[in-house]
Parts: structure tokens; C-alpha cells; sequence
């Protein structure tokens, strides 16, 4: 995070750079400029895949970019580079068609080969594959008569080794004699069915090459003079390289057309030899400016002239400095025996520079001022770096190889905590507490397409406890964000999808790890300040909740996965794909879950979906939080967008959309009712048919049968009915009690509800209470209140507990108990109390007697009345549990509970002072 807010994604950063022509790679970020805006930009080409991410402002934010890296993840991430290409190639395209014209330079996942070579294949998404190869320097593309190779052909020459560029190289300094020097053994084969022209010489090198030499060290063919190699082996091994030794850099840039703009790379350190430079400068136009004073390199040997004339205009290439330095390169691209050796050095030299590569201090310059110090590695084994690169890039067009069948880490439920008094938990969690308040109000953007947008258009969120306290205020997306958003999300699927599921769960793995560790004080924070949920609350929803999502659902997504055909017919392979929705999922959450917002975004994602997301006005601070983690987690930008706003004009706007496909909905019933109805309006625009999910509301019910253990029974209702306010979906609203036991029954409740304390979450926090606020906005506060107010008018009706209301300071309103004889009353949505023993079996079918069935609960020691009810209401309810609270799924444990332990209280320890 730099001081100005960016986040750049912790770890997330990679050791390539990659400098070329006007855009600069660094570690996995992009930086680029636009002339006629005279504005930086970073984006982050790891996590985001060629989206933009940052503009930057050159007079102001660039002085505080800094960004760290990290080497390890370079691995983690490799998967995943060669995806991206197609949109970088989008963005040279739009900003640089006019300069580079076929000349991809700045396709940062495009290997330079040999340091001046760029190959560059088009038509990725057809069979055939254009290839061309260019001179970095002048920008001409080779004659080079094997353009057109089939994708099989293509990954063949590359994938498998075949291609030898060394042979390019030469070619060029030979001028051009002949392309077959391209081309190594079989490929050389293929070459000449295409050129006509074979060199047996050649032919005859070339399989040498292949039967001796052929691994991945020769890639691009080096070959290592002895005693360099010793020599940097030894200062590899020096500290003095640890010591941060600081690499003379400058790249500068300017003069594109009417606008100037330099971007330099300096570091602050003279005492480096510019011989070492990471970059090897190069002229955008016609003229190299390597500052590489590497004799052998023969493309260079211009360059060398002009080494110290700094102000030409240039753009910039990567050579690794090891590389560009040390080791030389084989005037012949063809490896003999005398190269073993060397070649075992060059591995020490790796390694030794992946153990030891030294961290540099970079200043970038703008327009001739420092506008930053970055603290980079510098990654001295950049000659890996490409050879892996290379090896991504062309791996494949579409989808990545799996070259294993991953067996999943054990997913199991987070363990819930209990913040006791004197816990660590507990100081974690009040010094979230305490920073939101302190920087209370925060500002949330709009977050679409890596973008965050302040569109000015701004709603408060309060603290329900206090609601003269403003804890968040959100800026709300209009119509032409949401058409970015659609259009955006539309862009990043093809990508997306296209991501192998071990990729996509290792995101949505590493978000439960990050919700688990990290952003678990802020998320519960968050949840309870924006919410009003006491700590244990907090934790079962916004910690452990949302990590046993994100957990579970990568379980669920690689068994579903496996669902396969079972049968075959002779030479025949059957396979089943599960293919993402042809569109985007539009998710709409409820205020009262956390855990809702990551599971509705997150699950359709996880399958390749894209996804956007119109949080509830009630719970945008968590939902921000969600959205960091998933950014954290390396989740590319698009694949969720982030759209707090008004919910029917979003609503009605997403709706129109041909290319919406689903709506993955939790709310109330009526909403839900309404979408759906929208959505059958709209049905002749749709390009498909789309998936409707909605998780409504519920009048979740307690059957208490005369056998059942009071105790427990008065307990688990308690917690079931006022657990949250009774804000859950699954809270219990519905008690039906043995006239036998209502006595029993009644004054255990009575004495347990006394028990209940309200208060505002901070102040009750700690405390012996059990509620916090009672609903989170003045509009649930005016119902409730309504309601309350019907009950004491009501014949039928008597309210044994509870009764009051408050709004002054927060939305209070005591737990209520109403009792009333008559099934249909108006307080069916209260409680309802009193039945005749006898009666058990008709008390069923009125309970379920419901428009609602979502929860519900039996409790009874008689095996016969627990099966009686379990049959009889077996459409009563989703989750149905047996002498347990109505309340309280637990992702993988659902949908039927049965508890053996009975319980006598309901307090829980974040409850204890
Ligand atoms: N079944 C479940 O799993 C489950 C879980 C949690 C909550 N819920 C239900 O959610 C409700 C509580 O949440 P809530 O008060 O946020 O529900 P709500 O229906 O008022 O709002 C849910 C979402 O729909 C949006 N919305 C509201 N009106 C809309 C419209 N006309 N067009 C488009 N979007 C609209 C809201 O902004 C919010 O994002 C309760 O009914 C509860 O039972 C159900
Ligand atoms: N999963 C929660 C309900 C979420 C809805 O509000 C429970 O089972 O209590």
C-alpha cells in the first residue's frame, strides 16, 4: 500500500522486468503514459492482466508509488502470465498502433530473443497462428517465410525447444541468409517444406544440438566464459551485493509527438559500472542506445557508440545484466561439448542469483524530476526469468497445460473464536474497532474494471447502535459505470475462464487465508460497527462464514468437476466440461450477512463466471472489505465489479442487458418476487436463458413436543429468535409449545429474556450482553415498530416480553415475545405460543402452514415425534434441525442437524468482561 492508498498487492509482484519501447514492466507492473494526457499509469499485470489500474497523475501520485517485490511468487503466478498477452496486445494496440504497427515491442510476455529479437504470434484465438519476428532495434520484421504454422505446429517448435533463435541472430548478422537457420532438427523439416532450402550443415548441427545439448540452459543458447562465470559466482557471493548495490538506470522517453515525456529509471548510486545496467537502452525509432558494453553482441555493437549520449530518445528493452554482462553469447547458436561445463556454472549462477539477487534502488523520473524511489530486487537471473516466460508464453493458445490432477488442501470448518478477555484476538479485534472509528467516515469507491471511482454521487452508512455516526460513505455507480462494468466484465471472461480451476481456487483459497488471518479484526470490525452484530456474531458470519465459502466452495467446484461420463464406447472418450454462464451474474446482497457478499460474487467467479455486485446501502463497509480481499487474493480485475448505487436503477439498467445471464439474489422474498418479474419482461432481449437464484426470506419455526428437554428447548429459542436482533433469515419466528409445558416453559423464558441486555455494540461489546442494536436502519426499526404497535391493539395477542423501542440514539427495540391463540394472527410473524398436547400432530401441518420454508426446528426426546415431525415437515423447511436452534448453518454441515448436547444457557465468552 503506498501512502496514497494504492494497493499494489502486497506479494503479488514478480522479478521479470521487462522494458519495452514506451512501456516499462517492473515486477509485474505496467507502467505506460499517455502523451496526449500527460498522465502515468501503473498497472498491475500480475493480478490484473493488462487492465488498467492506476492512472497517475504525473505531478502528484507518482511521488508516492513505491513498490516492493517479491521473488518467490514469481512462480505462483506463472501459470498465469501467458493469459494475459491478448490484452496487453489490446492496450499496445489502441495506444501504439501508429508507431509499432506489427511490431508488438511492448508486449511484455513476448520473449526477446537474444535480447534484439521479439517473436510475436497473432490469432491466438483461430487454428492458425501468425507468427513474426522482429528487431527490436529497427523495428523490422524478418523475412521470415514460416509465418503461418498451424497451433500444433507452432507449440511444437516452441514448446518442445526447437526453435533456435540463435541461429535468428546470426541469420541477421549473416544478412539474412537464410531462414532455415531458425530452425533446429525436425523443424528444420518443416522449414524447408515451407522455404524450399535446406542447409545440410546446418541440418546436421542442428540435430546435434537436439541430441546432446537440448535442455532448458539452451534455450537461449549462452555460452559462459569460465572465469566471468567464476567471477560472478564470487560476486554473487560477495556482500557487497547485499548491500543493496544501486544500478545506474536511465530510460528516457520523449518527444512522441507534439508532447514531451521522459520516464527514468535511475538509481542513486554512481559507483555502479553502466556496463551492468538492467536495461539495455534502445531506440524507439531508428538508433540503439544499449548502454551494454558486451562486445559479443554483435547487435549491439551500434549501440555502443552511443552509450553515453543519454538524451536520445529511447525505449527500452530487457537484458539481463548477468546476462548482458558476463556471459557471452555463443557467436554460433549451436552448443558443443566444451559448453557442459559452462552450462553447469550458468545453473550455480542461477541459483545463486535467485538466493542472492540484490535489491536496488530505483528513482523514477519523470519528466526529468524524481518523482519516486522504488525498492526493488533485481532480478539477476533474468536469463530464467525468460526462459520461463518464454516457455509460458508459448505453452499454449487457449488453455494452459495441467500437468498434474491437484489433490486440494483439507478443507475443513474455521475453527470459530471466542475472543475471551486478555485473548490477543480480543486486542486484534479492538484495534480494527478503534481505527474505523478513527478514520471513520471511510470513503468507498466504486470499483470497476481495477479502477476505483469516486463518482461524488454519495450515501452514508451508519452505525445503527449510533446513528449519528457515519461509518462509511460510498460513492454511487451510475448508468455509465455499469455499462463500463458489463462491458468490462464481458472483456475479462474470455480470460477468466479460460484460468485452469486449480488457478481460480488458489485465489478464492488464498482469500480464506487472507479472511482467516489478516482481514479478520477488519472484517468483524467492519461487520459489527456497519451491521450492529456483537462480536460472536461477527465472527460466525463475517469470519467463519465467509472463509467456509470460499473454502468449501472450491471443494464442491472440483467435485463437480469430476462428474464425468462413466461410460465409453470402444475408442471413445467421453468428457464433460462445466462451462461459466454466457454473460455475467448479477449479484444482489442482503445487509445482514457479510458472508452472503463473498459466497454471491465469489461462487459463480470461482466457475469462471463474471460477476457484478450491487452491495445492500447497509453493509457496503464489509462488502468493501470483501472486495479487498479478493483484490489481495490476486482475484483480475473485472472478474468482480464492485457497484454500490441506487438498487432499482442498477437493477432495471443490468436487467436490459442481452448479456445478463444470472441473478444470484438473497434478500427478501418480495424483492426477489419483483426481479423475477423483471427478468420474464425482459426475456426477449436475453442472448440466453438466465439461471435465477434467490435465498428469500423465512418464518422459521420451533414444534416443541411434550417430550422434549424445556431447558434446552427455552435456550435454543432464545439464541434462535434474538441471536442478531433477529435479523437472520433463519431466525425463529414461530414457537409452538405443548400446553403441558407451557407453564414450565413460559417462566424459563421469561427468566432467561430478563437475561438479555441491549446496548450500542462498542459499549456492550465486552459486556455480559447479548444484543446489540435492534435493526439496522430506520426503515426494519419503523416496521418492527409497527408491528409492535398492531400486537397491543390485537384481541388475540399479548406480549409477554419485551415491547419497546427506541431510535433515539441507535434503532433499539427490546427482544419481544408475543403470545396469541390464533394461527393465522398478523403476529404469525412474532411468536405464536400454546397448543393441547394431543394436538402434536395438528400443530404440524399449521406450522407448516406457511408461504415460508426456509428453517425450522423439532424438539422431543420421543424418537416417534421426531420422526413424525421429520416426515411431516419435510417441505416445512431447507434446513431442519432436531433439538437444535433454528439458527446457525454451518457451511458443510447443513441442511439437517440433530444435537445431542442440550444446553443450559445462551451467553457465549465474547460475552464475558
Ligand atoms: N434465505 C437466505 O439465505 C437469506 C439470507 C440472508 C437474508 N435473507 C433475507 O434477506 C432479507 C433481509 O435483507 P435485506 O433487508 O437487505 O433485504 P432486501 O430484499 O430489502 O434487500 C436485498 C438486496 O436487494 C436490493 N434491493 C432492494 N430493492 C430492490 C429493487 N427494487 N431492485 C433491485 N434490488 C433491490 C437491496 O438493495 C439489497 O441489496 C430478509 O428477508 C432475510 O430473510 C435471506
Ligand atoms: N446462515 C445463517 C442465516 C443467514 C441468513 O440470514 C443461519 O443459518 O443462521
Amino acid at each position: 500500500m503506498t501512502e496514497d492508498g494504492y494497493e499494489f498487492g502486497n506479494n503479488d509482484l514478480v522479478g521479470d522486468y521487462f522494458c519495452q519501447g514506451d512501456v516499462i514492466l517492473a515486477n509485474g507492473y505496467q507502467m505506460s503514459y499517455e502523451t496526449n494526457k500527460e498522465s502515468c499509469s501503473v498497472e498491475d499485470n500480475v493480478k490484473n492482466y493488462g487492465k488498467r489500474k492506476f492512472d497517475i497523475d504525473q505531478s502528484s501520485n507518482c511521488d508516492e508509488l513505491s513498490i516492493n517485490n517479491n521473488l518467490s511468487s514469481i512462480k505462483q503466478h506463472q501459470a498465469n502470465y501467458y493469459l494475459y498477452e491478448n490484452e496487453i496486445n489490446q492496450i499496445n494496440q489502441q495506444e501504439y498502433s501508429g508507431s509499432y504497427k506489427n511490431h508488438d515491442i511492448s508486449n511484455p510476455n513476448i520473449p526477446l530473443i537474444h535480447d534484439q529479437y521479439q517473436i510475436n504470434k497473432k490469432n491466438e484465438c483461430s487454428d492458425s497462428i501468425n507468427l513474426t519476428i522482429s528487431d527490436v532495434n529497427s523495428h523490422k520484421e524478418l523475412d521470415f517465410d514460416n509465418k503461418e504454422l498451424n497451433s500444433k505446429e507452432f507449440d511444437d517448435k516452441l514448446y518442445d525447444k526447437k526453435l533456435n533463435f540463435k541461429e535468428l541472430h546470426k541469420e541477421e548478422s549473416d544478412s539474412k541468409e537464410s531462414d532455415n537457420e531458425n530452425f533446429v532438427g525436425e523443424d528444420l523439416d518443416k522449414k524447408e517444406e515451407i522455404n524450399g532450402s535446406k542447409s545440410n550443415d546446418k541440418m546436421q548441427n542442428s540435430k546435434e544440438f537436439d541430441d546432446k545439448e537440448l535442455d532448458n540452459e539452451n534455450l537461449f543458447d549462452k555460452e559462459l566464459d569460465d572465469e566471468e562465470l567464476n567471477n560472478k559466482e564470487e560476486e554473487f557471493d560477495d556482500k557487497e551485493l547485499d548491500n543493496q548495490e544501486l544500478v545506474d538506470q536511465k530510460i528516457d522517453n520523449k518527444e512522441f509527438g507534439s508532447n514531451e515525456f521522459d520516464i527514468n529509471l535511475t538509481n542513486s548510486d554512481s559507483s555502479i559500472d553502466n556496463s551492468d545496467s538492467v536495461y539495455r537502452k534502445r531506440t524507439v525509432n531508428t538508433s540503439d542506445e544499449s548502454k551494454d558494453n558486451d562486445s559479443d553482441t554483435s547487435e549491439s555493437s551500434e549501440s555502443d557508440d552511443k552509450d553515453e549520449n543519454t538524451d536520445k530518445k529511447v525505449s527500452t528493452n530487457l537484458v539481463n545484466p548477468i546476462k548482458s554482462n558476463k556471459i557471452k553469447k555463443s557467436p554460433k547458436n549451436l552448443p558443443n561439448t566444451q559448453n557442459t561445463q559452462n552450462k553447469s556454472n550458468l545453473n550455480k549462477i542461477s541459483k545463486s542469483g535467485f538466493k542472492k539477487s540484490p535489491e536496488q534502488n530505483l528513482d523514477l523520473q519523470v519528466n526529468g524530476k524524481i518523482k519516486k524511489q522504488k525498492r526493488m530486487k533485481l532480478e539477476d537471473l533474468m536469463a530464467n526469468s525468460l526462459k520461463f516466460q518464454f516457455k509460458r508464453n508459448y505453452l499454449s493458445k487457449a488453455s494452459p497445460a495441467t500437468l498434474g490432477t491437484f489433490r486440494l488442501p483439507d478443507i475443513k470448518n474455521e475453527p470459530m473464536r471466542n475472543y475471551p478477555p486478555g485473548s490477543e484476538d480480543r486486542a486484534k479485534l479492538q484495534a480494527a474497532l478503534k481505527e474505523f472509528k478513527n478514520k471513520a467516515p471511510i470513503e468507498i469507491p466504486v470499483f470497476v474494471n481495477g479502477k476505483e471511482i469516486y463518482t461524488n454521487k454519495i450515501i452514508e452508512q451508519r452505525n445503527p447502535s449510533e446513528h449519528a455516526t457515519i461509518i462509511a460513505k460510498f460513492h454511487e455507480a451510475d448508468s455509465t459505470i455499469v455499462e463500463q462494468a458489463i462491458k468490462g466484465a464481458l472483456d475479462i471472461k474470455p480470460i477468466w475462464e479460460s484460468f485452469p480451476l486449480a488457478d481460480r481456487s488458489a485465489i478464492f483459497l488464498k482469500a480464506a487465508d487472507l479472511a482467516a488471518t489478516k482481514y479478520r479484526y477488519k472484517l468483524l470490525a467492519a461487520t459489527m460497527l456497519g451491521q450492529g452484530k456483537n462480536t460472536w456474531q461477527a465472527e460466525i458470519d463475517a469470519a467463519a462464514e465467509t472463509i467456509d465459502f470460499w473454502r468449501f466452495n472450491v471443494k464442491y467446484a472440483h467435485q463437480m468437476y469430476q462428474q464425468q461420463p462413466t461410460e465409453n464406447s470402444p475408442g471413445v472418450w467421453n468428457r464433460v466440461e462445466y462451462r461459466p454462464l454466457e454473460g455475467f451474474v448479477y449479484a444482489i446482497t442482503p445487509f445482514n450477512f457479510t458472508a452472503i457478499a463473498g459466497n454471491l460474487t465469489g461462487a459463480p467467479a470461482l466457475l469462471g463466471n463474471v460477476v457484478l455486485h450491487k452491495p445492500s446501502a447497509s453493509s457496503v463497509l464489509s462488502n468493501w472489505v470483501i472486495m479487498e480481499i479478493f483484490r489481495e487474493a490476486g482475484l483480475p480485475d473485472g472478474v468482480i465489479q464492485f457497484i454500490p448505487g441506487p438498487a432499482q436503477e442498477i437493477t432495471d439498467q443490468i436487467l436490459k442487458s442481452p448479456d445478463f445471464a444470472s441473478l444470484h439474489f438473497t434478500g427478501s422474498t418480495t424483492v426477489f418476487r419483483k426481479l423475477w418479474k423483471d427478468i420474464g419482461n425482459n426475456i426477449e432481449n436475453y442472448k440466453s436463458y438466465p439461471r435465477i437464484v434467490g435465498e428469500t426470506g423465512g418464518k422459521n419455526f420451533h414444534v416443541i413436543h411434550e417430550s422434549a428437554n424445556v431447558t434446552n428447548a427455552v435456550n435454543q429459542t432464545i439464541r434462535g429468535a434474538f441471536e442478531y436482533q433477529g435479523q437472520k433469515c433463519s431466525a425463529c419466528s414461530r414457537a409452538y409449545v405443548p400446553d403441558s409445558l407451557w407453564e414450565k416453559f413460559r417462566n424459563e423464558l421469561l427468566k432467561e429474556h430478563a437475561k438479555i441486555k441491549i446496548g450500542p455494540t462498542l459499549a456492550i461489546l465486552w459486556a455480559q450482553s447479548y444484543n446489540s442494536p435492534f435493526f439496522s436502519n430506520s426503515n426494519s426499526f419503523a416496521k418492527i415498530k409497527s408491528y409492535i404497535e398492531w400486537v397491543k391493539e390485537d384481541g388475540d395477542s399479548e406480549i409477554i416480553a419485551g415491547g419497546n423501542y427506541d431510535d433515539s440514539k441507535g434503532y433499539f427495540v427490546s427482544p419481544t415475545i408475543v403470545v396469541t391463540k390464533n394461527p393465522k394472527s398478523k403476529t404469525i410473524v412474532e411468536e405464536i405460543f400454546g397448543y393441547k398436547a394431543d394436538e402434536f400432530d395438528q400443530i404440524i401441518d399449521i406450522a407448516n402452514d406457511s408461504v415460508y420454508a426456509l428453517t425450522g426446528s423439532i424438539f422431543a426426546q420421543e424418537r416417534s415425534a421426531v420422526l413424525l415431525a421429520h416426515n411431516k415437515l419435510r417441505h416445512a423447511s431447507g434446513n431442519f434441525y432436531i433439538n437444535d436452534k433454528c439458527t446457525g448453518a454451518i457451511v458443510g454441515q447443513q441442511p439437517f442437524g440433530e444435537n445431542f448436547l442440550d444446553i443450559e444457557e445462551f451467553t457465549y465468552p465474547s460475552n464475558l468482561v
